[in-house]
């Protein structure tokens, strides 16, 4: 990770549809006190919508950061099923994923839906996460840039400069994820390094320096110090080992340093 500009780590869990309401609470309150102060470390859970409000309640006195898996992208309306970002900022919400890999296969999200999902949320406040995947493994596996590259852009079209400092891009290659199979940390860098570069395109490069990339895919606390060494590489976002509450500890510390 950077020294030079002060990004803070953030070591993000999702947890998926994985848990249930029990599970939540005392993963919670094992976590809660252990976890780094936030402008050391800043950690996060993303969770089902049904337990956001609970979390909120329970990490009041923590850092732990309480995250959405998904948004949509209208703030209120006849959009049965979806949740409106209008309602995630009103509980107190502050960060929501947006675009993950799942979300694409199996919901036929889109780089337009990303987008405009990614606008909503802006605009009512809350902090993005973008998920970056298929195309980066193909660079992460020395093919083509190009595809990685429009896909960073498309999911920040019209997003402005004074935005851009509120949004996370998280890279994931697809095979990587829940495989047991880890990016290599050279891999990781070499991919998180260009979408840093498109981000220095897209806006500039003083800008590009401020903006937070993760790395998921795999990720265990065997890994994750490597990972998260490289230069460009400001955190990571973890599924099946981060369901273990001494395991997302174990990574907040390495993020630590
Ligand atoms: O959002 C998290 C990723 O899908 C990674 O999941 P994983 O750590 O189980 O591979």
């Amino acid at each position: 990770m950077s020294q030079s500009f002060h990004r803070v780590p953030f070591v993000l869990a999702n947890w998926k549809i994985n848990k249930l309401q029990g599970e939540v609470k005392d993963f919670i309150e094992k976590v809660n006190d252990k976890v780094p102060a936030a402008d050391v470390v800043e950690t996060g859970i993303a969770a089902q919508d049904i337990f956001l409000a609970d979390m909120i309640r329970e990490t009041a006195q923590s850092p732990v950061q309480v995250v959405a898996e998904n948004v949509h992208w209208e703030d209120s309306g006849a959009f049965t099923g979806e949740t409106s970002p209008r309602a995630l900022a009103d509980i107190g919400v502050n960060y929501v994923l947006i675009g993950h890999f799942e979300r694409r296969k199996f919901f036929n999200e889109t780089d337009s839906t990303v987008n405009l999902k990614v606008t909503a949320a802006l605009r009512n406040g809350l902090k993005p996460i973008i998920d970056i995947d298929e195309d980066m493994s193909a660079y992460a596996q020395f093919m083509d840039a190009e595809p990685a590259v429009a896909q960073v852009a498309a999911a920040l079209a019209g997003v402005s400069v004074d935005q851009i400092r509120n949004i996370t891009i998280a890279y994931e290659p697809t095979w990587a994820i829940g495989s047991g199979e880890a990016a290599s940390a050279e891999q990781a860098q070499k991919a998180a390094h260009l979408i840093r570069q498109t981000l220095a395109h897209l806006y500039s490069p003083s800008i590009s320096e401020k903006v937070r990339i993760l790395y998921g895919g795999s990720v265990n606390p065997d890994n994750a110090s490597e990972i998260m060494s490289q230069p460009d590489i400001d955190g990571v976002l973890v599924g099946k080992a981060a369901l273990d509450p001494d395991q997302f500890l174990k990574l907040a510390q390495i993020a630590k340093g």
